[in-house]
């Protein structure tokens, strides 16, 4: 059974720790500085490999569906509309040059009015070309079209301050990254050559492509590759008499036949000599030969190095800088498989894709149906797959990891987005839990990982290099946040030529990008709710430069690799500066400036800030759960056991990524109390068609533990697969294995439903409130953490746009170097920004607003936990918005601390039962 997720990206704020409850790891220290092994001549060596004939196997290019172009539907050309003739003014920057922006409502018609905003990497360096806005005013957008601003030196434009009065104040000149404007010191990266410095954001990621992973082997990129390898061939040619001209078809094929195997000998033979001695010199003569680069970027080579003599490596390198050579190279080196751990199904589709010719990748997902998945397995057994792509959750799978334990086997696992592994990053996924050295040895036994990421503080390296197990010295960091300088404006002016992305809400991307239609500017939205096929279209109509702007939500962005994004605007407040950086990291990675633009306001604020507690859970909540899970107390040990996700949902009002969570740390905590089995839907309906059930049961046991444990309703078998099964002291995967091949000699049908956690009890723990207590003291931490997360964003935005002015009475430019700076230290984890105390911590109003909210649904229970929630309009699986919406106390006190009103919330909930609150 597949028990990949389907990797939505959602990312789970409530974690518990990876070793026995530890106490918090912050402040965090500084990871010691990383070694450099610039040394110019390696002489490591790696013993030539008898295995080396299974590097490199050209297939012929393939046919597959997958492989087949499909004739993308014509753009309508966006026609250039004549630019206004407009009064221009003597500006040293074409921002406000343009008769109308698209800006937001200063005002207070609209819930989220915008109060401040900041910009990074100004607009001047763009080309002129306008595709400007019509006058056009769509008040539900907020749009405003605007008279040519009267600009000056000192432009005004409307603002509004904290209390929301709006108010007029000097717009400062843009501090633009070029001659005429004064600069801070930034080192802009080189055309084509540098990499962007940050990594590509994936929360709430959930796109499908079409293509299975069966289809997206190395035949299809290999393909992709000859075609490319035609298309260029094709300027020297005719292509109109080729069609009559067989001869010089020919002609042709044998050439590119003869350039693939020049192409695939050469590659071979700078193997051969790194394999020989893994010195710079056979390193740069193998990038050449692979990918036709003349030099290493910064960090590879020193990557590329650590991972050939075996050492693992945690590699920080900016988005787009080339991380993934730093693995390909050493897979063509090293004798066995390269595992590559990735968190989206998606992220492994363009990786695959971007795989060059010579490596032979697959990958496994849980998009593919049990078929696939095996054929895949076999072709892994034959040698045909030196990258395979899976997600974290493969490692659950016991298919999967028996197929290394013969003579196929594991040379590297590589940790893609390594900072999902630590629970304080700012995208941790549970499943990620798994991937502990200690684990990829025990069932993989591999030694070298090499753990790869673009944004991480100190304090989540730190927690990733400890799970897997690498040494302080293996740190290779080359990520920085340079290119960043702001202004205060509200404009998102026309300057900007070519390519846009918002991250928005779901809600407004496609109004927004209507309303950019509307106005002569190619634009499409894009969120987690259009199909997949529509998204993946879009996507390629973004890279194909078919349309300008992509109006996006978070689902957009992860594994583009589109080199000229010139602009990043955020329509709203990111979670963390590690997202914000990751995602300004989209724009400029050909090298050139770009633009990013953040709006925000404090209403946002307020509302993201609430969100934060949408996962937290507290005691009550922990002690019900584990209540369930050791259920049968010390008769459980050994047993198999499954927690119903949407159920238990509800039940612990928990959600099923925080109850994974809780069930991870259980298997891999300081005390192994369970072991984690693959998600199945255990709810069983059968029928029997052939033999009669009794007689069935007769000669098979399964069948008769079936008709025991069943329920009969309307003359079908219902009943749960752990529990046959461990009535019979099987696993539940045997046993759905042998009612397929029921199925298949036709003697049942069958359905499954409610997906489910299921594990085995290994130990039930001795002491149930400590355990208890630890978990949720933990949780709360983690909470905290992701709060912390957020008021850092803010204060940093606040503080680019008004404390660093008001404080140290800065120019642009230098306000410019200290937004830098704070950016800076907040990755460093050293002299953290205090961040703001913008909540209230009271209201005379909340206690009585808690009584009578507690009078009024006399006959529901709450926790302090749940009435703040629903006092901070926060859904949750017990208690959903669908439903508490309704009520009037919904969302009143986003401005008070989620805590406090948790506090009065107790207090009032003890005052109504007359004794302790739960
Ligand atoms: N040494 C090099 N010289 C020139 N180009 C390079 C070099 N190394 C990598 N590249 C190119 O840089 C681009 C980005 O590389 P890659 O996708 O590996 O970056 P990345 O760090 O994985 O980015 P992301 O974080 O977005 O996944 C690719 O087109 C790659 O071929």
């Amino acid at each position: 059974m597949d028990s990949d997720s389907d990797s939505d990206g959602s990312h789970v704020s409530a974690t518990p720790p990876r070793d026995p409850l530890p106490p918090p790891r912050r402040p965090p220290q500084p990871p010691p500085k990383p070694t450099s092994s610039s040394s110019s001549k390696s002489t490591a060596k790696i013993k030539p490999s008898s295995h080396s004939d299974t590097i490199f196997k050209p297939k012929k290019p393939s046919s597959s569906k997958h492989d087949k172009v499909k004739p993308k539907p014509k753009p309508k050309p966006v026609p250039e509309p004549e630019p206004e003739p407009i009064q221009q003014p003597d500006l040293p920057s074409p921002v406000g040059n343009f008769p109308f922006q698209i800006r937001r409502l200063s005002d207070q018609s609209h819930p989220i009015s915008v109060g401040r905003s900041l910009e990074t990497l100004p607009a001047g360096f763009f080309s002129t070309r306008r595709a400007s806005f019509s006058k056009f005013s769509k008040s539900s957008l907020n749009f405003e079209p605007e008279s040519t601003p009267e600009i000056t030196s000192e432009p005004k434009i409307k603002g509004s301050d904290g209390s929301g009065s709006a108010k007029t104040f000097s717009k400062k000149l843009p501090n633009l990254i070029r001659g005429d404007a004064p600069l801070p010191e930034v080192k802009l990266q080189k055309r084509s050559e540098e990499g962007n410095f940050v990594k590509l954001n994936f929360r709430g990621f959930k796109r499908k492509f079409t293509a299975k992973g069966k289809k997206m082997n190395s035949y299809s990129y290999k393909s992709k590759y000859f075609r490319r390898s035609k298309r260029r061939v094709k300027p020297e040619v005719d292509t109109g008499s080729l069609c009559d001209e067989e001869g010089l078809v020919s002609d042709i094929k044998q050439q590119l036949k003869a350039e693939k195997l020049s192409r695939f000998e050469s590659v071979e033979a700078a193997v051969s000599a790194v394999r020989n001695e893994v010195s710079d010199e056979n390193l740069l003569r193998l990038l050449k030969a692979m990918y036709g680069y003349d030099s290493f970027r910064d960090g590879q080579l020193e990557a590329i190095k650590m991972v050939l003599a075996g050492k693992s490596a945690m590699l920080v390198l900016p988005t787009g800088a080339g991380k993934s050579l730093c693995y390909q190279i050493p897979t063509v080196v090293l004798p066995g498989v390269t595992l590559v751990v990735s968190p989206l199904v998606a992220l492994m589709i363009d990786q695959l894709k971007q795989l060059p010719p010579m490596i032979q990748g697959g990958l496994l997902s849980s998009s593919q149906g049990p078929e696939e998945a095996a054929e895949m397995l076999r072709t892994i057994q034959e040698g045909s797959i030196k990258v395979l792509f899976v997600s974290p959750e493969r490692f659950l799978n016991a298919d999967f990891l028996s197929i290394f334990s013969g003579t196929t086997f594991v040379s590297l696992v590589v940790v893609d987005e390594a900072h999902c592994v630590s629970e304080w990053s700012h995208n941790f996924r549970p499943s990620y839990m798994r991937l502990r050295a200690s684990l990829l040895r025990a069932k993989l036994n591999v030694e070298c990982i090499l753990a790869m990421t673009a944004t991480a503080t100190t304090t989540t390296l730190q927690s990733v290099m400890s799970a897997l197990e690498i040494s302080s010295t293996n740190l290779i960091q080359k990520a920085h946040v340079l290119a960043i300088a702001f202004m205060q404006s509200m404009y998102i002016s026309q300057a900007i030529s070519n390519l846009y992305l918002h991250w928005i809400l779901q809600s407004e991307t496609d109004e927004i990008s209507r309303y950019l239609s509307d106005n002569n500017i190619s634009a499409k939205s894009y969120h987690s709710g259009m199909l997949a096929r529509d998204r993946s279209r879009i996507q390629e109509l973004f890279c194909a430069n078919k349309i300008r702007v992509v109006v996006a939500t978070v689902a957009f962005g992860m594994g583009l690799d589109k080199r000229d994004v010139e602009a990043v605007i955020h329509y709203s407040l990111p979670e963390s500066l590690e997202e914000y950086v990751q995602e300004i990291g989209r724009g400029g990675r050909d090298g050139r400036l770009a633009y990013c633009h953040l709006f925000f306001d404090d209403v946002t604020y307020y509302k993201l800030r609430s969100l934060m507690y949408s996962d937290g859970v507290d005691e009550f909540s922990v002690n019900k759960f584990l209540c369930q899970v050791f259920a049968d107390g010390t008769n459980s040990h050994g047993k198999v056991c499954s927690l119903v996700k949407e159920s238990a949902s509800r039940k612990f009002d928990m959600k099923e990524e925080v109850m994974l969570t809780l069930l991870t740390q259980l298997e891999l905590g300081g005390t192994q109390y369970l072991h984690l089995l693959p998600q199945l839907s255990v709810t069983c309906t059968l029928n029997f068609h052939k033999t009669s059930p009794m007689s069935l049961a007769d000669k098979d046991p399964a069948v008769a533990a079936v008709l025991r444990k069943s329920e009969i309703k309307q003359g079908q078998y219902v009943f749960d697969i752990p529990t046959v099964a461990n009535s019979i002291g099987i696993a539940p995967s045997e046993l759905l294995n042998h009612l397929q091949d029921l199925k298949v000699k036709g003697e049942i049908t069958y359905e499954l439903k409610d997906p489910a956690f299921c594990f085995k009890i290994v130990k039930v723990p001795s002491d149930f409130c400590s355990l208890m207590e630890l978990l949720t003291r933990w949780l709360l931490d983690v909470e905290n953490c992701k709060v912390w997360k957020l008021d850092a964003m803010y204060s940093s935005a606040v503080f680019a746009v008004d404390a660093c002015e008001k404080t140290h009475d800065c120019n642009v430019a230098q306000q410019t170097t200290c937004l830098q700076k704070r950016i800076l230290d907040y990755f460093k984890g050293d002299n953290n920004p205090n961040v703001l105390d913008k909540m209230g911590h009271n209201s005379p109003f909340l206690r009585a607003d808690v009584k009578v909210f507690l009078q009024s649904n006399s006959n529901v229970k709450f926790t302090p936990r749940a009435i703040a929630r629903i006092m901070h309009g926060i859904g949750s699986p017990a208690y959903p918005s669908s439903t508490w919406s309704r009520t009037h106390f919904w969302g009143r006190y986003t401005q008070i601390d989620f805590k406090a009103v948790m506090n009065a919330a107790k207090a009032e909930l003890m005052n109504f039962v007359g004794k302790d609150a739960p």
